[in-house]
C-alpha cells in the first residue's frame, strides 16, 4: 500500500548537510498497523513526511497504492494526499474555533456538501467518543480529548492511510493507553491502514503488527513485531527490547550463583508459560532452576515473557537441560554473554 524505495534525504544547512534519510526501503500492507521506532534523531519525523511528500525525497521513490508519488503533477499530488489522513503530537487544532468547526472547516475547503459536512462531524466525534464537546474551543479540552478532535478530523475525510507522528508523546500514560484503544478501533472498524512513528516501545508493543527501527536515518532492522522483539539482532533494537523488561540484578549476588551453576535468560512466546517447562527440566535433569526475575508482558495480542534464571547443576545436565528448553521454542540466553555454543555464563 505504501512503498517507500531506496529514499534517502539530505538536508543542507548553514553548517553543512544532514543526512536524514538513508537509502531507506519499507512496505506498508493494506490493512497494518506499522510503526518505526527510534531514538531522537534517528530520521523518524522525515520518514513519516516523505509519505505524503510534506518532505521530498533527496532520492527515491514514494509510492501508494501503485502510484507514484514523487511523479505527480501539483494538482494530482494534491488529489492523493487526500487519501492520507495525518495526526501530530502537537494536535495542531485551530485555536479560535469550536471542535465542530476544525472537523467541518478543512471538509468546506475541500468542497464536501453542507449536509454530507454535518454528517460526518457528528458520526466521526461519535466514533471518537466525543459528541458531548462539539462546541468546545481547544483551549477547554484536556490532551487527549484534543488528540481525539485531530483523529475525528484527519479521518472525516475517510482517508485510506491515517500517519501519526508522535501521536501519544505528549499524554500521559492513561491517555496514551486510551488514544492506542482508539487507533485499534479505527483500524479494525474502518480498515485504515496505519503508519506510526515513536520512541515509546509501549506504543509498538500494544498495536503495531510490523515494526521497523531506524538509527542514524537507516532502517537496522524491519519484520513482524513477535520476530523482531523475540528475537532482536541489532543493538538498538536489543535496548529497546530491554526497556521493558527490568532485571537489574546485584553483581554479587550473580558471582555467587555462578559458583554452583549458570544464569540464563529464557523467553517465551504465545502461550507457552515459563513455569511448567521448567518443572519439566528438573523432573527430567539434574539441575534446579531458581526464578530469580521475571515479566510477563504483550506483543499486541501475544504474550511475551521473559525469565531470569539460576540453573543449580552440573555443566553437562546444564547443557542437556537448555537443549530440552530450545526444543520446547525457549529462547536461552547467557545472561551477560551471548555465546552461541555455551549460551551459559561459565
Ligand atoms: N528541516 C531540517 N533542516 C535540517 N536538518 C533537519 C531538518 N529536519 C530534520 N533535520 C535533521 O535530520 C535528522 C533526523 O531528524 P528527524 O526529526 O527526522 O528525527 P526523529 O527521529 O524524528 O527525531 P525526534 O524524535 O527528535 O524528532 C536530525 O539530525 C535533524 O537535526
Amino acid at each position: 500500500m505504501i512503498k517507500l524505495q531506496n529514499v534517502s534525504k539530505t538536508f543542507v544547512t548553514k553548517k553543512g548537510k544532514v543526512e536524514a534519510l538513508k537509502n531507506v526501503s519499507l512496505e506498508v500492507k493494506k490493512g497494518e498497523i506499522f510503526g518505526v521506532i527510534g531514538y531522537s534523531g534517528a530520521g523518524k519525523s522525515t520518514l513519516i513526511r516523505t509519505v505524503n511528500l510534506l518532505e521530498k525525497p533527496s532520492e527515491g521513490t514514494v509510492s501508494v497504492n501503485g502510484t507514484e508519488l514523487t511523479k505527480l503533477s501539483p494538482n494530482k499530488l494534491s488529489a492523493s494526499r487526500k487519501k492520507i489522513g495525518m495526526i501530530f503530537q502537537g494536535f495542531n487544532l485551530l485555536k479560535t474555533a469550536t471542535v465542530y468547526e476544525n472537523i467541518s472547516i478543512p471538509l468546506r475547503l475541500s468542497g464536501l456538501p453542507k449536509a454530507e459536512i454535518d454528517n460526518r462531524v457528528k458520526k466521526y466525534l461519535s466514533i471518537v467518543g466525543i459528541e458531548s464537546k462539539s462546541d468546545s474551543y481547544p483551549s477547554q479540552l484536556s490532551g487527549g480529548q484534543k488528540q481525539r478532535v485531530a483523529i475525528a478530523r484527519a479521518i472525516a475525510h475517510e482517508p485510506e492511510i491515517l500517519l501519526s507522528d508522535e501521536a501519544t508523546s505528549a499524554l500521559d500514560p492513561d491517555t496514551t493507553e486510551a488514544i492506542l484503544d482508539l487507533l485499534l478501533k479505527i483500524n479494525e472498524e474502518l480498515g485504515i491502514t496505519i503508519l506510526l512513528i515513536t520512541h515509546e516501545m509501549k506504543v509498538i508493543q500494544k498495536i503495531c503488527d510490523r515494526v521497523a527501527v531506524m538509527e542514524n536515518g537507516e532502517v537496522v532492522e524491519n519484520g513482524s513485531v513477535l520476530d523482531v522483539f523475540t528475537a532482536p539482532r541489532h543493538e538498538t533494537t536489543k535496548r529497546f527490547v530491554n526497556s521493558i523488561f527490568h532485571h537489574q540484578l546485584p553483581e554479587a549476588l550473580l558471582t555467587k550463583l555462578k559458583e554452583t551453576g549458570s544464569i540464563v535468560s529464557l523467553s517465551f512466546v504465545d502461550n507457552t508459560s515459563g513455569e511448567p517447562t521448567l518443572a519439566l527440566v528438573s523432573k527430567k535433569f539434574n539441575v534446579f532452576p531458581n526464578i530469580l526475575s521475571g515479566t510477563i508482558t504483550q506483543l499486541k495480542d501475544v504474550p511475551y515473557g521473559k525469565l531470569i534464571v539460576h540453573l543449580q547443576g552440573d555443566d553437562s545436565e546444564i547443557d542437556r537441560a537448555v537443549e530440552f528448553l530450545e526444543q520446547q521454542h525457549v529462547l536461552v540466553e547467557g545472561v551477560k554473554r551471548n555465546d552461541v555454543k555455551n549460551k551459559r555464563i561459565s
